[in-house]
């Protein structure tokens, strides 16, 4: 036994959140699963949730549920995840995709009176592409123009290339909390007070960090924030996204998408559209009551164990991480492509090296299944109520093994 290997087992045999990783589908054929970053895995005990409703639910109750719960689900769920993120009841709503949510939000941000003579946005020139593409769109349409902060791929945008970028032509800073390709974990503090200085506004990609990086929307300002369910929050795949909307500026944005849902009264069935007063008017559509069954699951585990022992498992996760890349893999030369230990760093590390588009092709095919990010990054992402530290130790000596005999040629 290696000496990562015998610490695995220890740390396996100390953690207090060990018992909540038999409570997730763990297929046989999956050695070791390192992309609860992108993807989460199913709880076991979805089976019968679905059944629950589709029989009871939908089968049962038919249209009756709109009137029974479903069309306060977005508001209801979502005061659930706003806790997990810091937001007090009544600024977070589920429904739509974080690229739809990002749109709504940038674009009604843009538009408000107050940016009425801010004429740039600022953002990172490695955030997440579909906030990136967003941002592109949103000016063009609007004929702004795109502030881009330079970053370390390594890292992420610092509070001083921030403090550095905004000014009195900004009208919005859009960032992501922890970056997607690294995992660095983004100053929401010191970022969100130095937007406000510069009297922008400032919207947060939580994609990366809902319900595994306790966060404090209120207690800092936050303008606004999106984030996926999928990851962390093990909505199952495409999940609805959630947004928050810091309820003082409620009232003074208008987001472009205007359907039924955001409407004053809903059921008016009124000839002209006139927004809800608060938070419902960033709805548009039928809420997704369907893709909520396994999120609802998880947001349930996550209050009961609480974000703040999930980030503690988190950083014991990527600490382990790191000494089992450090014995099996960077001594092949690959190198660490995340910040160090500490207040900078989220729940994955990236590692770099030229041959991992296919090292990463011949893990999946051993049940070994972390994810590659072009150019050279494989990704190992640490969901703390499902990943074990043998299933990392497991992994990261297989991704050793890989890049040893494709450097061995
Ligand atoms: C930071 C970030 N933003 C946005 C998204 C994607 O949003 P969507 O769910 O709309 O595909 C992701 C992941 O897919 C992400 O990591
Ligand atoms: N949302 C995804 C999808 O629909 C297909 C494949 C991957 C994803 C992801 O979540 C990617 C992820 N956000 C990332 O950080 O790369």
């Amino acid at each position: 036994m290696t000496d990562t290997a015998r610490l695995a087992a220890e740390l396996d045999a100390a953690d207090p959140l060990a018992a909540h990783t038999g409570a997730f589908v763990r297929d046989p054929g999956v050695v070791s699963y390192l992309d609860g970053n992108s993807l989460g895995r199913p709880l076991a005990s979805l089976e019968e949730r679905f059944a629950r409703f589709v029989g009871h639910d939908w089968g049962s109750r038919l249209i009756r549920g709109w009137d029974e719960g479903w069309m306060r689900l977005p508001y209801e769920l979502g005061d659930r995840i706003g806790a997990l993120v810091g937001a007090a009841p009544g600024q977070t709503v589920v429904g739509d995709s974080t690229t739809v949510l990002l749109y709504k939000l940038i674009r009604a941000a843009v538009d408000a009176p107050r940016s009425a003579a801010r004429t740039e946005i600022v953002i990172d020139d490695d955030n997440f592409p579909t906030d990136r593409f967003i941002v592109e769109g949103v000016a063009a349409e609007r004929g702004l123009t795109i502030r881009w902060i330079e970053v370390d791929r390594t890292a992420g945008a610092t509070l001083e290339q921030v403090e550095a970028a905004v000014g009195e032509r900004t009208a919005l800073v859009v960032l992501s909390h922890v970056a997607y390709r690294s995992g660095f974990l983004a100053d929401v503090a010191g970022v969100t007070r130095a937007v406000h200085d510069a009297g922008a506004l400032v919207l947060w990609d939580l994609c990366h960090s809902a319900g595994v990086i306790p966060t404090e929307l209120d207690a800092h300002g936050v303008d606004l924030a999106v984030g996926c369910t999928y990851k962390y929050l093990n909505g199952g795949p495409g999940s609805p996204a959630f947004a928050y909307v810091r309820r003082e500026l409620q009232g003074q944005l208008q987001q472009p998408i205007q359907g039924w849902m955001g409407a004053a009264d809903v059921f008016a069935m009124a000839p002209r559209y006139r927004p809800a007063p608060d938070l419902a008017r960033f709805l548009s559509g039928t809420p997704p009551v369907l893709a909520t069954v396994a999120l609802e699951a998880m947001v349930e585990l996550v209050e009961q164990v609480g974000v703040a022992a999930v980030r503690e498992k988190s950083i014991a996760l990527t600490g382990f991480a790191e000494q089992a890349l450090a014995a099996h893999v960077l001594p092949h030369g690959a190198v660490l492509a995340s910040p160090p230990a500490g207040p900078r760093r989220g729940s994955h590390l990236t590692v770099a090296h030229p041959s991992f588009r296919e090292v990463n092709a011949r893990l999946w095919e051993r049940g070994v299944i972390p994810d590659f990010r072009a150019p050279d990054g494989i990704r190992i992402g640490l969901s703390p109520l499902s990943t074990t530290f043998a299933e990392v130790e497991l992994g990261v000596a297989a991704l050793g093994e890989e890049l040893a005999r494709a450097t061995r040629g």
